[in-house]
């Protein structure tokens, strides 16, 4: 029996990508060529799909529409942005593909596939195109949402983020533009780039300052170092106040300048309302206003009871008081009159993504810290080829 190497042999999935097209055995430590169908994992190449027009850009990956050329589907394209990588992928991109694949709910944007650029230094999430982001409707809708439509669509979102709480992920990073409608009414939670898996207690995070700075909760803003799902509760009660006013409600240009706002909205908070508060490692950097009142009521005061009481305990500043969604599904505001729309009798909008080819952003201070911690791509193409083999 000769010694050689097989010519041909078949790749080891334990191994780590040596250079192009090779893959060094862990057993024998030979750098051995990958085989022309395995050179992808079991990922299709992005070349299978038709980019058609941008739709969207953000810190971590421009969007495509774009169409399979299998299956004749329109899909979107999220390509994972590199550049700032020398040698691998940033955790944001692992994370959001590890947690979309743990996620079936129907208010969650659907990830299909993973597929790989020739060169294997790409990588796209190919997920179900949806046709509108809730920040470019809103900034160029001739007409506010009615409250009936409010209801339809924060009722989606609070299943969305019911499902995943349940299933201890916190998103982090919920704004409209992270809020995806397709033209069946339909609302997908989207951008999980941000999102973590939590423990129960749960574990400090490195990166206290995740959500954007207008959706961001008081205790993020005073440097708590557990986040839970209160976080993206309070981000919740900032986007049902922004659909009620047709406008976003605390749109900080700062941290003080958020934490004013706040403070303006619901007054001070303090150690008898939040026990903990005056050892948040914040507090000692802000002096924060003494306003006493809480102006909801004046803020919306087009607003049934129910609905106030609903933004009252979305803000509540204890986040281990704050209103959870389970406890928001069952509140009154969703089944008093005016009562939700049937998600498919949503109007249907222009689809003003493709008309400015996903030019529009709206100007929000991000305030987001890509994370510096890369995960090589051998790590991900290993986790892909050794997933896709076990299912
Ligand atoms: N499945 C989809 N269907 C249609 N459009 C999408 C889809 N996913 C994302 N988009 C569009 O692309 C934009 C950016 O996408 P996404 O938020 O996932 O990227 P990001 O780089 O993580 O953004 P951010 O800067 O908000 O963190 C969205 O606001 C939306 O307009």
């Amino acid at each position: 029996m000769s010694n050689e190497p097989d010519a041909n042999p078949a790749p080891d999935p334990q191994a780590p990508v040596t250079r192009k097209g090779f893959l060094m055995s862990l057993k024998t430590g030979v750098p051995m060529p990958i085989p022309e169908d395995d050179l992808y994992g079991r990922c299709r190449p992005v070349a299978e799909f038709e980019k058609l027009n941008r739709v969207g850009e953000g810190s971590y990956g421009i969007v495509y529409r774009a169409r399979d050329t299998r299956s004749n589907e329109i899909v979107a394209l999220k390509k994972v942005r590199m550049d700032q990588e020398k040698d691998g992928l940033p955790v944001s991109g692992l994370r959001e593909i590890m947690i979309l694949k743990k996620c079936n709910h129907e208010n969650i944007v659907h990830l299909r596939e993973v597929v790989v650029g020739k060169s294997l230094d790409s990588i796209f999430l190919v997920m179900d195109y949806c046709e509108q982001d809730l920040a470019s409707l809103l900034d160029n809708m001739s007409q506010p949402f009615t409250e009936s439509e409010v209801k339809c669509i924060t009722l989606q979102v609070l299943r969305a983020l019911q499902y995943m709480h349940a299933r201890f992920i916190i998103h982090r990073d919920l704004k409209v533009s992270n809020l995806l409608m397709t033209d069946k009414g339909c609302i997908k939670v989207a951008d999980f780039g941000l999102a973590r898996l939590y423990g129960n207690p749960p574990k400090p995070v490195m990166t206290p300052q995740m959500v954007t700075l207008w959706y961001r909760a008081p205790e993020l803003l005073l440097g708590a170092r557990t986040h839970t799902t209160a976080v993206d509760m309070w981000a919740f009660g900032c986007i049902l106040g922004e659909l009620l006013l047709n406008k976003p409600l605390l749109p900080g240009n700062s941290e003080i300048a958020q934490l004013d706002l706040i403070i303006e909205l619901l007054g001070a908070p303090s150690e008898s309302i939040w026990p903990g508060f005056s050892e948040l490692p914040a507090v000692k950097n802000f002096t924060l206003s003494e306003q006493p009142y809480n102006n909801l009521k004046t803020k919306f005061h087009m607003l049934c009871q129910p609905g106030r009481e609903l933004l009252n305990i979305l803000f509540i500043y204890n986040p281990n008081t704050r209103a959870s969604a389970d406890e928001c599904l069952t509140s009154k505001y969703f089944t008093s009159a005016p009562l939700p729309c049937d998600a498919r009798l949503m109007p249907t909008f222009p689809q003003h993504r493709i008309l400015s080819g996903g030019q529009q952003q709206r100007q929000m201070p991000q305030a987001t810290q890509p994370p510096t911690d890369n995960i090589p791509i051998s790590d991900l193409l290993n986790v892909f080829i050794k997933r896709q083999r076990l299912e």
